[in-house]
Order: structure tokens, then sequence, then C-alpha cells
């Protein structure tokens, strides 16, 4: 039987505790030094066209969305590696959104996406799909030899470009204490190249994939509500924990034997790209912060609704940042730990900082010169 979200957020080691040291300190011994996450998935290089023309080009990779999450928002004592793949035409590596963790350097291309959004002025349904990916060129794999050689408190497998191999998965299983995945690292698979400018992404089931048996020794499977019918909830909630991610509707965690729904924070969408890779950085800084799953994934609700009131990986206003990990170290020292509570102080953030966010979007559409949804 699959353990609980609570049992499984348990296994995610919270930062430290003063009445648990002697606990902590065993823990460490096991896990390594540090309370030490690993990142695994490569930049990338993303175009974002509408009607034909280029509105964006920025970087990418889940990777990317992660690293920038977990820097801004994960306890002072915690810390992460990333292991991620770019070619020699990498662009980001000192540009103004920098990929300020190294990654290791390949003669292939860097990994680039072509994302097609449609000329609506709006989706009318929550979950339509919003974007059309195409991958133009795809770097090399992440091979389990270029993982580090140490043990880590928790990993996070987030590859888009199927960059992440079965046998890659399995090294970050047997490494980190919990292994958190985005269904978008096991379930693409890409068409051959049909003249349109890169290969088509397409999903395939789960359940026929190399990495369907290794499901029951991770902690945590996120899949948007487009990958969940690939991902198939009902078998993988037996195998361990699933988060599905709706969109603007929030997202549900489904275990067996159980499901909660996570409402979503008020977001003006500008551009959805990476919603969902802020979405699990987000949960994961939750847990580390020793939040419940379900508090956690307000959390992650509340980075998703950020990453899409942004074009491309985002900016967070410090006194933003400030503000929520008062919050949560609030919490932490007094153990408050009421979900309704933790959303009326979250979504009194959300106001607070809306108008800087909207001066914000002015500005960064005014650079990219974006025409918006
Ligand atoms: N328009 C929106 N308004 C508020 N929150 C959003 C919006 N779109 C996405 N989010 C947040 O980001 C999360 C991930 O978004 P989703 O679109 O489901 O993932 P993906 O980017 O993988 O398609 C959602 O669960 C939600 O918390
Ligand atoms: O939008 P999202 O699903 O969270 O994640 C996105 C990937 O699906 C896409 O392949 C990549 O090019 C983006 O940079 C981003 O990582």
């Amino acid at each position: 039987m699959a353990p609980s979200p609570a049992a499984v957020a348990a296994a995610m080691p919270p930062a430290a505790d003063p009445e648990r040291e002697e606990e902590a300190e065993q823990q460490q011994t096991k896990w390594g030094a540090a309370l030490e996450g690993l990142v695994v998935g490569s930049y990338c290089h993303d175009v974002l066209l509408r009607g034909g023309r280029v509105v964006g080009e920025t970087l990418g990779g889940a990777a990317a969305f992660v690293s920038n999450v977990l820097d801004a928002a994960s306890p002072p004592e915690a810390s992460f590696a990333v292991v991620s793949k770019v070619g020699p035409d990498f662009a980001y590596a000192s540009a103004p959104a920098p990929a300020r963790h190294p990654s290791l350097l390949c003669p292939a291309p860097t990994t680039s996406f072509h994302a097609r959004f449609s000329d609506a002025v709006a989706s009318p349904a929550a979950h339509a799909p919003d974007r059309q990916l195409r991958r133009v060129h795809a770097c090399d794999p992440i091979y389990p030899d270029d993982l580090p050689e140490r043990r880590f408190a928790y990993g996070l497998a987030v590859g888009v470009a199927g960059e992440v191999l079965p046998e890659t998965l399995e090294r970050m299983i047997r490494l980190c204490r919990a292994v958190l995945v985005d269904a978008q690292a096991l379930i693409r698979a890409f068409d051959a190249d049909g003249g349109g400018g890169g290969a088509a992404v397409r999903h395939m089931a789960l359940e026929g994939t190399p990495y369907a048996r290794l499901l029951q020794r991770v902690a945590f499977l996120k899949a948007s509500s487009e990958e969940a019918p690939y991902v198939g909830v009902e078998t993988a909630r037996r195998r361990c924990c699933v988060i599905v991610t709706e969109g603007r509707d929030g997202c549900r965690l489904y275990w067996e034997g159980g499901e909660a729904r996570v409402a979503p924070f008020p977001a003006v969408q500008v551009d959805p790209t990476g919603a969902g890779d802020s979405y699990l950085a987000g949960f994961a800084v939750g847990l580390l912060w020793g939040l419940s799953a379900t508090d956690a994934a307000l959390l992650g609700n509340f980075f998703g609704a950020a990453a899409v009131s942004q074009v491309g990986v985002p900016t967070f206003h410090p006194k933003m940042l400030q503000a929520v990990k008062q919050i949560l170290e609030d919490k932490e020292r007094r153990g408050l730990c009421a979900s309704c509570k933790l959303i009326r102080q979250l979504t009194t953030t959300v106001l607070i900082f809306a108008r800087h966010r909207c001066r914000l979007h002015r500005q960064v559409h005014a650079d990219l010169k974006f025409t918006g949804k």
C-alpha cells in the first residue's frame, strides 16, 4: 500500500528544528553534511511564437524555473546542486536572467523548444492546452555517472526533453532520501521532424515506459491535467503521492485512500511557461520548511501563480520573498499549521505585491515586445 502524503512528506527532511537536533544530526550523517538537494534536468532555450512571429526568447528548462524558486525561498540552511547539460551555444550563462548554477558543457547544441501560442485572447477552458511545443534541438542525455557521488536530502527529476534516463532516475533514488518527479520528464515523446521546425512533443503512457517500475520508490509525482491521463492517476496513486496541477484552478493531491484539492491564488496570466516547474519547486520548498503536503501544495500554487504573471523565469520582489519567508518562519516557530491561516497570509502577500507585478509586467512586456494573451 502506498504511504499517505503525511508519511511521504515526513520522508523529506525539514530544515533544522532545535528540539530535534540529535535526530537531525543522525540524519545528516546518513544523508550528507547539509540539507542539500539534487536537481536533475537540462536548461534550454525557449522561443515563444504567436501567429508565426517570435514574441520572446528566454532561458527555459524546468531546472531553470526550479532553481529560481529554490534560490529564492529555501530555508537558509538548505542548498542544492544542479546537474544540467547545455551546448557551446548556451545563451544564458551570464545573461540578465542567468542560469546561476553551472551546467555540464557538451558538444551538442543546447536543448531548445519553440512554444506556439494561439491567437485566442483567452482560453475558455481552464485545462485546455495553451501552447504547442516543438523540440528543435536536444542536448545529450544525463547519465547516472554525471550525478555527484554523494548523498542528498532530496532530489528533483525535472527533465524536459527525455534527458533524465531511467537509469539516471534510479541513481537519483539511490542517492536521495526523497525524490520528487515531474511527469514531463518521463512521458514525453518526440515525433520525427516533419519539416515544421523541430519534433512535435506528444505524450506516451507512463505504464509502458521503463520508469513505471520506479514509481513505488518515488515520493511525489507531479503531472499537469493534460499529462494526468497518460500518468494513470488511479494506478500511480497506489505507488506514490500524485499531484495534478490544474492551471488557474490550483491542484489536487491523490494518494491511496484519499485526495485533497488545494485552492489557487489569483494571477494575471502573461506567459504560462514554467508554471508547473515553479509549482513543483514551491512544493519542495514547503516540505523543506516543514509544511504538510497540502500546505506545501499551497506554496506550490503560490509560485505557480507567480510564474504565469511574468515572461520566462520570473523575478521575485525581495520584499515579497521576505514576507513569504516570514510567514514560513512564523509557522515553524509557533507551530501554526492551519491551511486557512496560511492561505490568508499568502493571499494578503499576493494582493500587496499585485501592484508591483503589474509594473513589472509592463516593463517585461516592453522589453520583450511580448503581445500577451
Ligand atoms: N492562470 C493561473 N492563475 C493562477 N495560478 C496558476 C495559473 N496557471 C497556473 N497556475 C499555478 O501553477 C500551477 C501549475 O500550472 P499548470 O498550468 O497546471 O502546469 P503546467 O505549466 O505544467 O502546464 C497550477 O497548479 C497553479 O497553482
Ligand atoms: O511550463 P512548464 O510545463 O512548467 O515547463 C516548461 C517545459 O514544458 C518546456 O519544455 C520548457 O521549454 C520550458 O522552459 C518549461 O520548462
